[in-house]
Order: C-alpha cells, then sequence, then structure tokens
C-alpha cells in the first residue's frame, strides 16, 4: 500500500465552501508513488473540486495538500500560485471538456506544452530565439520528446494535422500526451474515459499503465466508468457529500456496503441491511 508507506501527494483537513455550500468536507487521503489511484463518487461528490484544489484552480478554504516531487522536494500546493504548481512542483492536468489548441497541429500543441523549458534555453531574449547553440539543443529535446510522446499514444501519423481534425478519442489521447510533455510527478486525470468505444478505453487503460509503470508519474483520474477503474486502479477513494466515505483497493471498494449504498442512494435502514449481508 504504497499511499501509506510512500505518498506523492497528501492531502490534509482539505476544506473548500462556496459562499454558503461545503463542497469538500475536511478531507485527508494520500496518493501512492507509482500508484494509478482512482476518485469515485456520485454526481455533485465533490470530485472536480479536489482536483481544482490540488491543481490550483481554486484556492482552498482550510486544509494542507503537499506533494513530494521525483527529486524528493516537497511543495505546499495551497501556497503555491497555478503556474508554479505545474512547473515546479510537476502537476499536470486534463480537463473533463477537452481543451486543445483546435487549429493547431497535434505537433505543435506538444511543442507549446514545453514553451517554459524552450523560453528558459533563450535566455528569455530575441537573440537567444535566434540561434545560441542552448536554445536549439532545447528545441531538438522538445520535438524529440514530442514524438516520443506521439508514439507512445500511437498519433505520429497525425503529427501536422490540426489537432481539431482528431477524432475524440485520439484528441483524448493528444491531451495526455501534452500533460506527458511536462514530465509530471502526478497526472490528473477528469474523466479520460469518457465517450470512448470499448476499443479505445482499452487503448487509455493501457496507456496509463505504461506511464505509472515507466515513466515515474503517478496517476490521479477522476472516473465514472467502473470497468477503467476496477481494472486498472492500484486504489480507490470515494467521496460522496465531499467526505470520503471509503478508501483502499479495488477489491475492498466493491464490497464496501457505504459504497453500494451511496451509488444506489439506499436509506440508513438499508445501509444497516447491506452491511450485515457484507459481514456474512
Ligand atoms: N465554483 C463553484 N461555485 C459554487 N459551487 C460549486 C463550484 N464548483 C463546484 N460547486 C459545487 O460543489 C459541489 C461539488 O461539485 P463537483 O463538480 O466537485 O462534483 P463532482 O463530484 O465532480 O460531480 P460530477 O461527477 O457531476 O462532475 C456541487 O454541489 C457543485 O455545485
Amino acid at each position: 500500500m504504497r499511499w501509506l508507506s510512500d505518498p506523492v501527494l497528501t492531502v490534509e483537513h482539505l476544506t473548500m465552501r462556496f459562499d454558503g455550500l461545503t463542497a469538500i468536507n475536511d478531507l485527508s487521503l494520500n496518493v501512492g508513488r507509482g500508484d494509478i489511484t482512482a476518485v469515485i463518487g456520485p454526481n455533485g461528490a465533490g470530485k472536480t473540486t479536489v482536483f481544482n484544489c490540488i491543481t490550483g484552480f481554486y484556492r482552498p478554504t482550510e486544509g494542507m495538500l503537499s506533494l513530494k516531487d521525483k527529486t524528493g522536494s516537497t511543495h505546499l500546493l495551497e501556497r503555491l500560485p497555478g503556474h508554479d504548481i505545474t512547473w515546479k512542483a510537476k502537476v499536470a492536468r486534463t480537463f473533463q471538456n477537452i481543451r486543445l489548441f483546435s487549429g493547431m497541429t497535434v505537433l505543435e500543441n506538444l511543442l507549446v506544452a514545453q514553451h517554459n523549458n524552450l523560453m528558459i534555453s533563450s535566455g528569455f531574449s530575441i537573440l537567444g530565439l535566434l540561434g545560441t547553440r542552448g536554445y536549439r539543443n532545447a528545441e531538438k529535446q522538445a520535438i524529440d520528446k514530442a514524438m516520443l510522446w506521439l508514439e507512445r499514444t500511437g498519433l505520429t501519423s497525425w503529427a501536422d494535422e490540426p489537432a481539431g481534425a482528431l477524432a475524440y478519442g485520439d484528441q483524448r489521447r493528444l491531451e495526455i500526451a501534452r500533460a506527458m510533455c511536462t514530465e509530471p510527478s502526478l497526472l490528473c486525470l477528469d474523466e479520460p474515459a469518457a465517450g470512448l468505444n470499448p476499443k479505445e478505453s482499452s487503448q487509455l487503460n493501457e496507456l496509463l499503465l505504461a506511464i505509472c509503470n515507466h515513466h515515474n508519474t503517478s496517476v490521479l483520474l477522476i472516473e465514472h466508468d467502473m470497468s477503467v477503474v476496477m481494472q486498472i486502479s492500484d486504489h480507490i477513494i470515494v467521496l460522496d457529500y465531499g467526505s470520503k466515505i471509503a478508501d483502499g483497493t479495488p477489491e475492498e471498494i466493491k464490497n464496501d456496503p457505504k459504497v453500494i449504498a451511496a451509488y444506489l442512494g439506499v436509506d440508513d435502514e438499508e445501509l444497516e441491511k447491506l452491511e450485515t449481508e457484507a459481514q456474512i
């Protein structure tokens, strides 16, 4: 259980309030290094809000989120501006709705993701951009990395096509390739399997397993597709009404009466019955 012995992300007592509404209530969780961790729960449970707090889109009302990166440095995410969460803490994300630069080519989308590294190599100067060796090397490295991720995602033949011309499932994989070009410690994916057909869904599973096993990146995903969640997750966290109601391996979660009750929307009496049945 790497989420206990070697967490890449530790969330402690996270609370997020919007005016009168408490979307997340005193939530604590760990994400294991090298694990695929799924956050599941009924609609409105607070999953996206947790992602938004981790990735700097929301500033939490209370709580601490610490990320230990690949070099062993710890970053307190709730104190960092959003761009430092990406560039210093190395947290990357994708969104529920695809957000690519649809008019740019597939390759350009992957190069834009590495813009910061290229600017650093240019010394932030026109002369640097025009041709120092350092900049040319950085540019070559950026193209090599982009080509590597095009290959890993099966998109090499689409490199020069506009991103907007790709089929939906290919655009989803391109988003992941783009995020991976930033070499994240933690990759947060918001419903990556939404709208995919079974073949695309199984390609996605393979891609996510390869990312964890070969690229030193931990994956945190929100997903409604239980076939994806149960097949590839090492660890599942279940939210309901902004609180954690269960946390464990897929096997543990599958048989947890509180989880079944949250999904079925049963009342307390029915929950007691489910708990008794689970103990038999
Ligand atoms: N910016 C916001 N302002 C006000 N309320 C918000 C905001 N963002 C989220 N909420 C509320 O917080 C609660 C949790 O929403 P959230 O989107 O995190 O749930 P979710 O589990 O991701 O749901 P879904 O599975 O439907 O995407 C909801 O009641 C939602 O209306």
